[in-house]
């Protein structure tokens, strides 16, 4: 598994308007679409692409073009459908699926409760957003589901991480092929299941509802 966690002032900075408590819902979107297409760079660096010839102006030339089958971008429910559209701006040709999943908070246990994606994944690139990797079970089960469905590869975008559930995923997932983008890796989970420092519940924060 490859983790490339972000190295850069402006996610740090973002990032620390997005963990301040009064950070408002409508600031802590348009930050997470931001941050998104920063992270969505870096995660993107080995999309499959084909060569294609074309004309400028001036004369014959060969480029490049986003390879079929598409991409498949797949947010987690709640939280990850606040990163797709800073993702869809960055790869406008993707496909998207949806994943809903919901952890409980007594067992930190996730569950599926939605799904609509391609029944095939053969052959495809997978790009999973959640914004948050606490125990890793919700972002490990995604993956799992779509290993299951053929995908080729699986990389994953999450803002923060803590430590358990990246390596309790590395450790899930070892000999394929995966690859985790992180804003930041944070400390540790509290006993709560929740990440420290972190920025709380993300989804709550996105939507301003609570559960
Ligand atoms: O790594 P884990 O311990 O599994 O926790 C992370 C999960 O928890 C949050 O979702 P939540 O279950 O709160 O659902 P929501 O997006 O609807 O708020 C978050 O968006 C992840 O999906
Ligand atoms: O810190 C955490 C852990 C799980 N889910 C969240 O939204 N935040
Ligand atoms: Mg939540």
């Amino acid at each position: 598994m490859r983790v490339h966690v972000a190295d850069h002032p402006l996610i740090t900075h973002k990032l620390t308007v997005l963990r301040d408590e009064r950070t408002p819902s409508p600031t802590f979107r348009a930050l997470t679409e931001e941050l998104v297409t920063l992270l969505a760079y870096e995660a993107t660096r080995d999309v499959r692409v084909a060569e294609v010839m074309i004309r400028t102006p001036v004369t014959e030339t060969t480029g490049v073009t986003i390879a079929e089958p598409r991409p498949l971008i797949v947010p987690i429910l709640r939280a990850g459908l606040g990163m797709l559209e800073g993702m869809v701006k960055l790869v406008p040709s993707a496909e998207v699926g949806f994943l809903g999943m919901v952890r409980n908070e007594e067992t930190l246990e996730p569950s599926v409760y939605a799904e609509r994606l391609p029944d095939d994944l053969s052959n495809r690139q997978c790009f999973v957003l959640d914004p948050m990797l606490a125990t890793g079970g919700s972002l490990l089960s995604a993956i799992e589901y779509l290993f299951d469905r053929g995908a080729q590869d699986v990389t994953a975008i999450c803002l923060l991480a803590a430590p358990e559930g990246l390596a309790a995923i590395e450790k899930a997932v070892e000999g394929r092929d995966v690859t985790i983008v992180l804003g930041a890796l944070d400390e540790r989970l509290n006993e709560h299941g929740y990440i420290v420092p972190g920025l709380g519940d993300a989804g709550d924060r996105l939507y301003g509802t609570v559960g």
